[in-house]
């Protein structure tokens, strides 16, 4: 919403942070995933967050589905305090292949996405329940498998489904871990934009856990990097850059733009998640 002030300026008015941490950290025992995290996410804006194995990236959003309490710190999601099995949250989880003799059938999965954290009292209008889903299979491209048993389906469709899930609910906060992982580099697209779109048409504020930028780039608004503690947050040229990473990272890394996309060298041998090429 605008308001155009007495002097004829056109403002918005501020809107409160969807996500909002403060001065946060995580500790595994005596292991201190990150602290002194200060962290803003804007309705609408998409939020990448990097970093190598074991940074901690999983367990942020972990926090934020109330499954992790903080070691120290505040955390707020949609306006309240983080709460496991929140309606105004979608989340699409680190891909595992499912066993073939798992039978639910995508749409059941996706119809999750609307009612299954208030087991037992469904949908309130049927007709709108099925409009959504079918709304949400259409934007996915699963349509055409939607009836067959989960089990039976690839890795890819079944994520795609995880992704139809996580939207179906127009949530507030998008919490997606790795969600391109085993997609054909057309459904990477197809899928990236539609998050993306969900986070400027809904006012959806995404956090993206991904090892690989370049497919997302276009589409980021801010990087939040960890490495072993240590963190950066800005956009991408703020935090995709040599003099970041190889402070981050503690050893010399050149990112170079190479036709749009980011090339990262030097980083080889840290268990990184930046790749100089992929195949795009
Ligand atoms: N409940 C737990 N208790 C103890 N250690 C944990 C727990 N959960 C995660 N860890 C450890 O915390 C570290 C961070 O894990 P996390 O899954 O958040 O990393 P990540 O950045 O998502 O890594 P990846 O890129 O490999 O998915 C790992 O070393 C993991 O073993």
């Amino acid at each position: 919403m605008t308001a155009t002030s007495e002097t004829g300026t056109t403002f918005a008015p501020p809107t409160a942070p969807a996500v909002r941490m403060r001065d946060a950290a995580l500790s595994y025992g005596s292991r201190t995933l990150w602290s002194g995290l200060d962290l803003d996410v804007a309705p609408g804006e998409f939020l990448a967050v990097l970093g190598p194995n074991g940074s901690g990236k999983t367990s942020l959003l972990k926090v934020l589905l109330g499954l992790q309490p903080l070691s120290a710190g505040t955390v707020e999601v949609a306006g309240g305090p983080a709460r496991r099995g929140s309606d105004r949250i979608g989340y699409i989880p680190q891909q595992r292949a499912l066993e073939a003799t798992v039978t639910v059938r995508g749409s059941d999965l996706v119809g999750f996405g609307l009612d299954g954290h208030r087991w037992g009292l469904g949908f309130r209008n049927r007709r709108e329940r099925r409009r959504r889903v079918a709304a949400a299979l259409e934007a996915v491209e699963a349509t055409a498998y939607a009836r067959m048993p989960l089990g039976l389906l690839s890795g890819g469709e079944q994520q795609r489904l995880r992704v139809a899930q996580a939207l179906v609910s127009d949530p507030s906060v998008l919490l997606c871990d790795e969600p391109l992982l085993s997609l054909d580099i057309a459904h990477q697209r197809k899928v990236s934009r539609l998050i993306a779109n969900q986070a400027r048409q809904t006012g959806a504020a995404v956090l993206f856990v991904t090892h690989e930028i370049n497919p997302v780039l276009p589409l980021v608004d801010r990087v939040l990097y960890l490495v072993d503690g240590r963190f950066r947050i800005g956009t991408p040229d703020e935090v995709m850059n040599s003099a970041t990473l190889s402070e981050l990272y503690r050893t010399d890394i050149e990112v170079a733009r190479v036709g749009g996309r980011l090339v990262v060298a030097g980083a080889e041998d840290q268990d990184h998640h930046v790749h100089e090429a992929d195949d795009e």
